[in-house]
């Protein structure tokens, strides 16, 4: 919300049902693509094409041809204007006659004003309405098709980013209907103000009428290209600057303890310079522009002016075609103007459509989300078997695991061990499916967990993983427990005991809301062993076949850590899970029966916890000797 008010935007909420039906036939939802990690380039200056953005305004199509009807209504009564006046003027140089003719018909004069005013209100209700509902379908998908890409997909592309694509992106892509609609009312004045002046000027001063409005087109084209690019560099620039604000804030406590909010304010300074200098130069080209076309108005207009006395002395014309003539010729002047102006604009709202179009023609068909993963129902708990895996993070080169073996029998509690940066966190990832290997099978229950997305879903759903950094949502502690389980008999009964299994209820008693207590931004108002709990609890909330805990004990103190110790015990006791368990502690060794040992993205002694401990390879006895001599008692 603070980052909003940095840009200077509100979001639009809105919830209909016809936004939902619409989101089962979407044309993006049906497209599958490859989920290879994509980044995507917000500097990049592609464009969608007409097709791809009709792809996203069709389903608007009956409301857009009302509002079009409207336009050509609107639009007629303005060009019947100069029309009038002129007649009128002649009407009044007729003496007692024409202003009988005027009084009689003023009341058909006041239902064409009226007529247009609804005309008006019409289009605009339309146009307005049908761009709500788009940029409410685009947030729509777009969240879908965001919240559906490979964790790969989040490791290239900045989330300030795709959130500025959420945003403001999809802003300008509605707000095209408003620029193709000045367009059409631009267009619709211009031919026919130009018709207008082929049919009441004399043919031999047609040359001189046109030729300022030609002139000021073909400046203004150029010009307003400029102009254009200007306001792209300084809306890059601006944006740039508001991640960077998005991403310090979020981190406000790294900022404050190490006192950089001086040199925060001062970096942030040099990148509000950088949105100044094209701010600036966005002010000179657009003052530029405008004063190019109000003295170029004023111009052409004495020039109609001194054509129209030249015409009306010489007898050409009588004076009220004269009138209507100058109207026609300023209207289709500023018209020309306005048809740039709405051509520039849509050029902006197809590029930021093509941002918005990258992401959602590439969401997968099989994405988890489509597939159905039920609650977890069989109490068998899982075998795994990791075979010859390889992998490397797209952003890095370099594999880290390389050829990594490990089977992991039903039921089994097995124990990662590892220097720093050995690759067991990573090895938690792939099975919690959020990475693929590059090489090699992760078998669960026999079959390769990564065949289908479908597979990979269900697998998650068998799963309680708890990682290093406990992630909780600003939501209360216990509808942080209860994220993602779905509707099951016993709800309530399960998020009590996941509750006491991890000690939650510890704390939270002594919380006046209890487990209704909000968690704060982050979980920032709970302490990092109270967020682990969460966690601890969440996770044994889903009655998983199989936990994985990556040092998901390591801000507890000991008796937090004792109680959450017995009651995982007895939840293994019963043999309904199989564990692996990522420490440091020997506490957490305790309730393991086998020991694998991590080197260099390959796991180097595998047995039975006494066996291994008994007989430690060079690797685990440089681990407990360097890394945790004290902590680990041999
Ligand atoms: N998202 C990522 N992108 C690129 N490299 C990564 C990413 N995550 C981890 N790495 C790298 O992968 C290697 C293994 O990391 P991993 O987190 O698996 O180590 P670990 O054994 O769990 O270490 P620790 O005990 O310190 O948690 C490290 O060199 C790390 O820098």
């Amino acid at each position: 919300m603070l980052v909003n008010r940095l840009r200077g935007r509100c979001s639009p909420s809105l919830c209909a049902p016809w936004a939902r039906s619409y989101v089962k036939r979407s044309p993006f939802t049906a497209r599958a693509a490859s989920s290879a990690p994509q980044k995507v380039d917000p500097e990049e200056k592609k464009t969608a094409t007409l097709p791809q953005l009709w792809k996203i305004l069709r389903p608007e199509r009956g409301r857009l041809q009302l509002a079009l009807g409207a336009l050509c209504a609107s639009s007629s009564v303005n060009l019947s204007y100069p029309y009038l006046m002129g007649h009128l003027v002649d009407l009044f140089g007729e003496g007692d006659g024409g202003l009988q003719f005027v009084m009689e018909h003023t009341w058909l004069c006041g239902l064409v004003v009226v007529a247009g005013g609804c005309a008006t209100f019409c289009r605009l209700y339309l146009i307005e309405t049908a761009i709500e509902r788009i940029a409410f379908r685009l947030r729509r998908e777009f969240f879908a098709a965001l919240i559906q890409r490979p964790i790969s997909f989040f490791d290239n592309n900045k989330t300030g980013e795709l959130v500025n694509r959420l945003g403001n992106d999809i802003t300008m892509t509605s707000r095209v209907l408003i620029d193709a609609s000045a367009g059409i009312r631009s267009s619709i004045t211009a031919v026919v103000g130009t018709c207008m002046i082929f049919q009441l000027a004399p043919s031999e001063m047609i040359a001189g009428l046109l030729a300022p409005v030609a002139t000021l087109f073909i400046v203004g084209v150029g010009y307003g290209r400029v102009v254009r690019r200007i306001a792209e560099r300084r809306q890059q620039r601006l944006a740039e600057s508001v991640q960077r604000a998005e991403e310090r804030l979020g981190g406000i406590r790294t900022v404050r303890t190490f006192n950089a909010e001086k040199s925060e304010v001062e970096s942030f300074e040099k990148l509000l310079d950088a949105v100044y200098q094209a701010g600036w130069q966005n002010a000179l080209a657009w003052g530029g522009l405008s004063s190019f076309f109000v003295t170029g108005g004023g111009l052409f207009l004495i020039h109609i002016i001194y054509n129209c006395g030249v015409m009306v002395t010489s007898g050409v014309v009588s004076v009220g075609t004269t009138v209507s003539l100058a109207m026609y010729c300023f209207m289709a002047g500023s018209s020309y103007t306005g048809i740039m102006t709405a051509y520039g604009d849509i050029q902006k709202c197809l590029g930021s459509s093509q941002r918005v179009l990258e992401i959602l023609g590439t969401t997968d068909a099989h994405s988890p989300m489509s597939a159905a993963v039920p609650a977890v129902s069989s109490l068998k708990p899982l075998a795994v078997s990791l075979q010859d895996v390889s992998f490397a993070y797209p952003t890095r080169d370099s594999p880290v695991l390389q050829g990594l073996n490990l089977d992991i029998p039903a039921g089994s509690r097995v124990a990662l061990l590892g220097r720093s940066g050995s690759g067991k966190s990573t090895v938690a990832l792939l099975l919690a499916g959020l990475y693929q290997p590059s090489t090699g099978k992760v078998l669960v229950d026999g079959e390769d967990m990564f065949a289908d997305e479908a597979r990979t879903a269900w697998v998650r759903s068998q799963l309680g993983f708890i990682s290093q950094e406990p992630i909780l949502f600003a939501l209360t502690i216990k509808e942080n427990v209860e994220y993602g389980l779905q509707e099951v008999d016993g709800r309530d009964e399960r998020i009590k005991e996941a509750t006491a299994a991890a000690n939650v209820d510890d704390f939270a008693n002594h919380l006046p809301l209890g487990l209704d207590t909000p968690s704060g931004e982050r979980g920032q108002a709970l302490s990092g062993g109270q967020k682990q709990r969460v966690c601890i609890a969440r996770a044994l909330a889903r009655k998983p076949r199989m936990l994985v805990f990556d040092e998901a004990t390591s801000a507890l103190d000991l008796r937090s850590e004792r109680l959450v110790h017995e009651s995982l015990k007895q939840i293994l006791a019963a043999g309904k899970c199989t564990c692996l368990v990522i420490t440091h502690r020997m506490s957490a060794l305790q309730w393991c029966d086998r020991v694998a040992v991590v080197h260099e993205g390959r796991v180097v002694q595998y047995g039975e916890k006494d066996e291994v401990l008994a007989n430690p390879s060079d690797a685990l006895q440089s681990i407990l000797r360097n890394d945790q001599g004290v902590t680990f008692d041999l």
